[in-house]
């Protein structure tokens, strides 16, 4: 996967002002985003969150999943610390898109699971390719990372690419009566760190 960088401006948010920098996936076509605050290529230890573009949870409030609740808390906390990353990933429906998660969902509505949903539909349980984060991390030169999150496939993508993971910090947030099949899941099913506290 060939991501190319393309700029950079100021973004304020409710939670501070943040840079925001573009990527370009010149394969897919895809537009990939870093949010940083302050200076994350000083070689120190950066706390990040890797976040999977979900527009119903991050954008519609969705209560299906923990998506949403997870972005604001990470943004959250980046800036409490006022320095941080995130990588807003567009892989939305762990890669299957947003058309085809309408479908698993509706299989979903009938009894399925979220694998079980992905597999009728002829996908793997989680299509995500975190290759990626390579050119957005060199770009930012960033070598080391906290990073948010309770997959630990993250943790590996990451540590594949070269970074440096020294804490994972779990973020359980956002559970309601609605998703708790979808969390359970996660946990029994896609190896999520659910248990712990944090
Ligand atoms: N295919 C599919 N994708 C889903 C479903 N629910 C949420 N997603 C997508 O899952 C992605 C988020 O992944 P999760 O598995 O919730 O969490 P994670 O990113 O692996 O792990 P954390 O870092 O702990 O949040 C987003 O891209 C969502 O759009 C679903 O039922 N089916
Ligand atoms: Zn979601």
């Amino acid at each position: 996967m060939v991501a190319r960088y393309v700029e950079s401006s100021r973004l304020p948010t409710a939670w501070g002002v943040f840079d925001m920098h573009g990527f370009e996936d010149v394969e897919s076509n895809k537009e990939h985003i870093v949010l940083t605050m302050g200076d994350v290529g000083d070689g120190a230890p950066v706390l990040s969150r890797v976040h999977s573009e979900c527009l119903t949870g991050d954008a519609f409030s969705s209560m299906r999943c923990d998506c949403g609740p997870q972005l604001d808390a990470a943004l959250e906390a980046i800036a409490k610390e006022g320095r941080g990353a995130l990588f807003y990933l567009r892989q939305e429906g762990r890669g299957i898109g947003l058309l085809n998660k309408i479908k698993a969902y509706k299989l979903q509505d009938a009894g399925a699971d979220t694998v079980e949903a992905n597999e009728q539909l002829g996908f793997g349980a989680d299509m995500r390719d975190y290759s990626i984060l390579k050119p957005m991390i060199h770009h930012l030169n960033i070598t080391a990372v906290r990073l948010m999150t309770n997959n630990p496939r993250k943790v590996k993508a990451l540590e594949e690419h070269g970074v440096n993971v020294v804490e994972r910090i779990a973020l359980h947030t956002g559970a309601n009566p609605h998703n708790e099949k979808y969390l359970s899941t996660k946990a029994g099913k896609l190896g999520h760190m659910m248990d712990e506290t944090g």
